[in-house]
């Protein structure tokens, strides 16, 4: 399979590279929209029919006009190139549900602040006539990203992975969110950036994150990011020797 993996930072893209055992990578190439891709050839089995798989990794920066132009670089460089794209890294997590070090599986990308404020309260962009704030990865994948994370070990998450623009920092705030979407485990910001993206290519999509921080009062202090990029690469590791190694 031939995937696409975006992240914000060359921190994630680092993890999710040392997690992918056995590539070989290829000095990185300038995309047109400046970033660098780097290639990773990822060996099939031997002998069972498991066929070699091929990541690109592009870090396109923090938020989701960012993390669209860097996916659309890569997509629009290379038409029908890919067969999956993957928004990852580090994210927020929505206690109880995704303590740190959770990795969580998007079975949806949703905008959770794509839309308007209102006396009567947040209206989404969908109920505003002005498009979509929810993208779906195919039927089933996320559940087999989960099988091959429960089969290794990895504490995960099947759930709702919200996109916004400004990182929850109140108590209020993140008790709005789940209210919202009651089943949502994860916050970041790249994740429906990279989705839009991967929709105008016709390319499926899912978002990937591993807890850092729990999402609600401002405490930098509290976050984990060594231990969610750890998280990060293990569950890449797992991914690298099944999931994207199939045909989607
Ligand atoms: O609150 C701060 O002072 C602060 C300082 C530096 C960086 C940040 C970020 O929020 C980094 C955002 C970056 O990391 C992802 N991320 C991680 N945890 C969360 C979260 O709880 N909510 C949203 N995004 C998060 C995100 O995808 C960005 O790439 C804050």
């Amino acid at each position: 399979m031939r995937v696409l993996v975006v992240t914000a930072v060359e921190a994630e893209s680092d993890s999710v590279a040392a997690g992918l055992a056995g590539h070989v990578a290829s000095a990185p190439r300038t995309l047109a929209s400046g970033h660098a891709l780097t290639r990773l050839a990822v060996p099939g089995t031997p002998g069972t029919g498991t066929p070699p798989g091929v990541v690109d990794l592009v870090a396109g920066g923090v938020g989701p006009a960012a993390a669209a132009v860097a996916a659309t670089g890569a997509l629009a460089a290379a038409p029908d190139a890919y067969d999956l794209v993957v928004s990852t890294g580090i994210g927020g997590g929505f206690a109880p549900r995704a303590p740190l070090g959770t990795v969580v599986v998007s079975d949806r990308i949703v905008a959770a602040d794509l839309g308007a404020d209102t006396p009567g309260g947040f209206v989404a962009v969908e109920e505003l006539g002005f498009g979509r704030s929810v993208h779906l990865p195919p039927p089933g994948l996320a559940e087999r990203i989960a099988g091959a994370l429960r089969g290794g070990g990895q504490r995960h998450v099947v759930a709702p992975a919200l996109t916004v623009s400004t990182v929850t920092g109140t108590a209020a705030r993140a008790a709005e969110l789940i209210a919202r979407h009651p089943r949502a485990a994860s916050e970041a910001m790249e994740g429906f950036g990279v989705a839009e993206a991967a929709a105008a290519h016709g390319v499926p999509v899912v978002e990937v994150r591993a807890v850092s921080n729990a999402v609600g009062p401002r405490d930098r202090a509290a976050w984990r990011v060594a231990e969610a990029l750890d998280a990060l690469r293990g569950a890449f590791r797992l991914l690298g020797t099944t999931v994207f190694l199939e045909d989607l």
